[in-house]
């Protein structure tokens, strides 16, 4: 651990108190509203690290970027940036803060805990979904496909306290110590109860275009996304508005990614994905990932068979009515939609 004495701990910035050992903080990282005031606080990239009992909080070496090329699916839809830049942030037990409201946790599970939720979350989750088996927890189709749009993923939508206890228990658990731990990195974090979780499988070179956490499912407040990869290794790109330049960054198993406050209403997408040499998933899971994202959604509460399935996508044929507009009705689905978009 270096010391931070040549610089004091803290910084503000629009009113709020940070730790200044901000990493991945290239001026593009800040919302383009607040670029010409960042610009003005070079104390924002020094190489620096502090510990902290709880919780080290750390940064990356210096802030650093580098060209990034978006998959060619990303690239070339009018009105959408197609550049990108990789943030790079080095690995060890810290919370990186890559902007007000945007918290990465590295290595917040050890190799035990995540091979132990692995195995949890799969027993769980692998298993056909069709007349047999009316729950709707279940990744797979009866013809073996992943029950996702156009079989890209696998996907589970339920309320915390009706999953399994040995899964919502430790989950439950790590989640608040992941949310206090980004709290005590970024003041601008709000807490969070998680209510539901949304349990992804996707195979190697599953992916995700960019999209904002807009339902009601997603939870609409500005409680953070509390996101937790296992498996696979993915690039995840981030950006405020499709025009913007997009910032990825490297998820490994094990990192958790916070975005709440002011970034809860974040684009982002899933651009790559690459096996791991010795994956902590069992064996049927192959060369895949699991995503946990933990919301806070209180308003669906008896409502989770209605996100059984995934949105169905506008250019979608089979369009069904999504669970936002049986839950809300039409007009307001709509309306909610427009004002997220806004
Ligand atoms: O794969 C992931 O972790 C991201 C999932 C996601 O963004 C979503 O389902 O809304
Ligand atoms: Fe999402």
């Amino acid at each position: 651990m270096r010391s931070s004495l040549r610089h004091p701990s803290w910084f503000r910035f629009r009113g709020a108190r940070y730790r200044r050992n901000v990493a991945g903080c290239g001026l593009t990282t800040f919302p383009r509203q607040d670029r010409a005031f960042a610009a003005t606080l070079p104390c924002l990239f020094p190489a620096g690290f502090e510990s902290e009992p709880a919780c080290s909080v750390g940064s990356g070496p210096s802030g650093s970027e580098a060209p990034y090329t978006l998959p060619p699916w990303l690239r070339g839809r009018p009105g959408r940036n197609d550049r990108a830049v990789h943030l790079r942030a080095e690995d060890g037990p810290a919370a990186v803060v890559l902007e007000p409201g945007l918290v990465v946790l590295r290595q917040a599970l050890s190799r035990e805990e995540q091979v132990a939720l692995a195995a949890e979350a799969w027993d769980f989750g692998a298993r056909t979904v069709g007349p047999s088996d009316p729950s709707g927890h279940g990744f797979f189709e009866e013809d073996g496909g992943l029950r996702g749009p156009m079989g890209s993923r696998g996907r589970i939508f339920e309320a915390c306290c009706k999953l399994p206890s040995r899964l919502s228990e430790s989950l439950l658990k790590a989640s608040a110590s992941w949310v206090r731990c980004a709290r005590a990195a970024d003041a601008t974090m709000p807490q969070h109860e998680a209510s539901h979780l949304l349990l992804l499988y996707y195979r190697l070179g599953g992916t995700l275009g960019f999209h904002r956490d807009e339902q009601a499912n997603d939870g609409t407040g500005a409680e953070p996304v509390v996101n937790l990869s296992l498996g696979a290794e993915i690039d995840f790109a981030l950006r405020h508005e499709h025009s913007d330049v997009a910032r990825v960054v490297t998820l490994r198993s094990g990192d958790v990614l916070l975005f709440g406050g002011p970034c809860r209403r974040l684009l982002h997408a899933v651009a790559a994905t690459r096996a791991v040499p010795d994956t902590v998933l069992p064996a049927d899971a192959g060369d895949g990932r699991l995503s946990f994202t933990l919301r806070h959604a209180p308003e669906v509460t008896g409502h989770e068979y209605l996100y059984a399935d995934f949105r169905p996508q506008p250019e979608d044929p089979k369009r069904k009515l999504t669970g936002d507009e049986l839950l809300l009705g039409s007009d307001e689905a709509q309306r909610r939609l427009r004002k997220m978009s806004s």
